[in-house]
């Protein structure tokens, strides 16, 4: 049997902690949650699992899985980092590489929703995710036969740089999701294989304002920034708008969002579109534009559905 293309994800996993409550608490106030729940998140843990949703069926028997993906990272010595290890494994992600660390605590994103509105407000405490680092996670998240690295901003930023480096050393394709946006330095983006920023990363990164990215010349020229400062392909994608991109060859254009859905809730909207992007990535014969369609259609299936994970197509649902 031919062995499987291998793509790792090396970032955060959090638990989120979610209370909805009918307005937000005023100092000093003590207010009963209409309803909570627990789920798990960060979006290493989001990326992974939509690659790991995405490349099989969900009934496991009917279509083989067409890739085998890895998560790297850091969860505490609690239950929340063993829930967080056995969902992975659920949605086909191995998840072997992941460190529990001895006394450290779970990544946990605690959310009030104001139910009348919607609007949020999250206190987030990284921890273990902050303590990803040093040479045994870059060794772990570039095993041998890994064709693909994943990694967002959510864990160290020196453990992104060095991990970026030593990968573009041994050949490594990386896969860049800038979020939350920070300035990078230079030599992250010589020789990059694949940017994917939204539009507020686009700005940030781009160094110009976001209403340059209300036009396709505005897109065009932002995209083409990256592209001179050594992006070979460069993906901005732009919520209900769809996704703009280019390659280092000039090839570009603007794919738009899937049209006349019901929008449940757009979370992981993102993160679905960085899985089933990813698997073109090493699927063979990669082309960006059809890559970059794959992934429009299968993140407005996301957004027609409640959650972050739960959300996330399988690959039997998108084929
Ligand atoms: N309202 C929508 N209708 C159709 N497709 C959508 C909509 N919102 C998002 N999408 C799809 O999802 C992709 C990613 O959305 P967006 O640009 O908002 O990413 P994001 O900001 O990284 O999201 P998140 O952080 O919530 O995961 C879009 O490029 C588009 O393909």
């Amino acid at each position: 049997m031919a062995t499987l293309p291998k793509i790792t994800i090396l970032g955060s996993l959090n638990i989120d902690l979610v209370s909805y409550v009918p307005h937000h608490p005023l100092p000093g106030e003590t207010l009963s949650a209409t309803s909570f729940k627990v789920s798990p998140g960060g979006k290493g843990a989001n990326q992974a699992v939509a690659c790991g949703k995405l490349s099989r069926s969900s009934s496991s028997s009917s279509i083989p899985p067409s890739a085998q993906i890895k998560m790297v990272g850091a969860v505490g010595s609690d239950t929340y980092g063993t829930l967080l290890l056995s969902n992975l494994s659920s949605y086909g992600v191995d998840p072997t590489l992941i460190t529990s660390i001895p006394n450290a605590k779970t990544g946990i994103a605690i959310i009030i929703v104001d139910e009348p509105t919607g609007e949020n407000r999250i206190v987030l405490s990284a921890e273990a995710n902050n303590l990803c680092s040093g040479q045994e996670f870059i060794e772990k998240a570039l095993e041998k036969g890994t064709d693909l690295l994943i990694m967002q901003l959510e864990i160290p930023m020196e453990t992104v740089l060095a991990a970026t480096e030593e990968a573009k050393r041994r050949g490594i394709k990386v896969l860049l999701n800038p979020a939350p946006a920070k300035k990078l330095p230079e030599e992250v983006y010589q020789g990059l294989a694949h940017l994917i920023v939204n539009e507020t990363e686009a700005s940030i990164l781009g160094e110009v304002d976001e209403r340059e990215l209300d036009t396709e010349e505005g897109l065009e020229r932002v995209s083409e920034g990256f592209i001179k400062r050594g992006v070979e392909n460069v993906v901005i994608t732009l919520g209900a708008r769809g996704v703009y991109y280019m390659d280092k060859s000039g090839k570009k254009g603007l794919v738009e969002a899937e049209k006349g859905i019901k929008v449940v809730d757009t979370t992981a909207a993102g993160d679905t579109f960085v899985g089933r992007y990813a698997l073109d990535v090493v699927g063979g014969g990669f082309d960006i534009e059809v890559a970059v369609k794959k992934g429009n259609k299968a993140s407005a299936i996301t957004v027609q559905r409640a959650g972050a994970q739960d959300s996330i197509p399988w690959k039997d649902e998108v084929e």
